[in-house]
């Protein structure tokens, strides 16, 4: 099969997109690994399918593989914002903002004047049996109200949470010293984990500020991890050490992250988290696969 791909990034994550709106494609795990090999391959972080919806109020379907398992997963937060420029690039629609659904998420993207795009990534999901996180026997230790969990076999804490996909968020002093080569597989594949785990090494620089690196599920370390982004910025601001607006400096750039649960009592906890940054068409190609 001759397949059409549009290759973009969003702060340095990257990605094959693939336009399935005009006709139905099946890809098998071997070819959408094939998209992610960055040696054999095209070589992307994670592959995004794009399909029509009938549903009532959606326009699009949006399907997220990682590309080094060819896995398909819930979320993609740089993902999404280069789905909206593809499909204002590629005149698929004329909205400037468009609701999309995932496996198991509803998001509104938003392309904005200046060029950036603003993403409604949903609320955060603390119930752990969702993440999916198995905490039994554990005793965590509070800070701010919210629990940070221990991995006593890695001797390290985490924050627990999911944003459609699952996340662990660890503080760190300094995220360029941080041990990210070595930890983040250990706690991606934790038996804690039942669907392993994105992990975020989160270094606070300021209450509006934040470093951060991402080891993701099924990718290994990413430039940016928008999802991871959201996760990390929100597990700060439940353990008091950030306000509502965060800048988060990545190694591919920089996404502003905003929630209204900061600081809130539990009722503004299932505020959605907008998440705004770049999103660039790199290059058009095609591949047989
Ligand atoms: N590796 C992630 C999917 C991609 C997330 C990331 N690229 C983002 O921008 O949110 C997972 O397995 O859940």
């Amino acid at each position: 099969m001759n397949l059409r791909f549009t290759k973009m990034q969003g702060a340095g994550n990257d990605f094959c997109v693939i336009d399935a709106t005009q006709h139905a494609l099946t890809l098998s795990p071997a070819q959408l690994q094939r998209l992610g090999d960055r040696r054999f391959g095209v070589g992307c972080d994670q592959i995004l399918v794009i399909e029509s919806s009938r549903a009532p109020g959606v326009d699009f379907r949006y399907r997220i593989f990682n590309g080094s398992s060819g896995a398909e997963v819930e979320h993609c937060g740089n993902g999404a914002r280069c789905f909206v420029r593809y499909v204002n690039e590629k005149g698929l629609s004329a909205k400037r903002s468009i609701t999309v659904e995932t496996v198991n998420k509803r998001l509104e993207l938003h392309l904005r004047d200046d060029g950036r795009v603003s993403v409604d990534m949903g609320a955060p999901i603390f119930e752990l049996a969702r993440v999916p996180f198995n905490a039994e026997g554990l005793s965590p230790r509070l800070q701010g109200g919210f629990e940070l969990w221990p991995l006593a076999d890695l001797g390290v804490e985490v924050a627990v949470l999911s944003m459609g996909n699952p996340h662990a968020v660890m503080l760190v002093d300094d995220v360029d010293q941080s041990p990210v080569a070595q930890l983040g597989p250990q706690v991606e594949t934790h038996a804690r984990f039942p669907r392993k785990v994105n992990v975020g090494f989160l270094q606070i620089v300021s209450r509006s500020a934040v470093r951060l690196r991402v080891f993701e599920r099924d990718a290994g370390e990413t430039l940016a991890c928008g999802t991871g982004a959201c996760a990390a910025v929100v597990a700060g601001m439940r353990l008091g050490l950030l306000d509502a607006a965060v800048e988060v400096q990545t190694r591919g750039g920089d996404l502003k992250i905003e929630w209204a649960g900061a600081g809130a009592s539990s009722a503004a906890l299932d505020a959605p988290v907008i998440m705004t940054g770049p999103a660039q068409t790199v290059f058009e190609g095609e591949i047989s696969l």
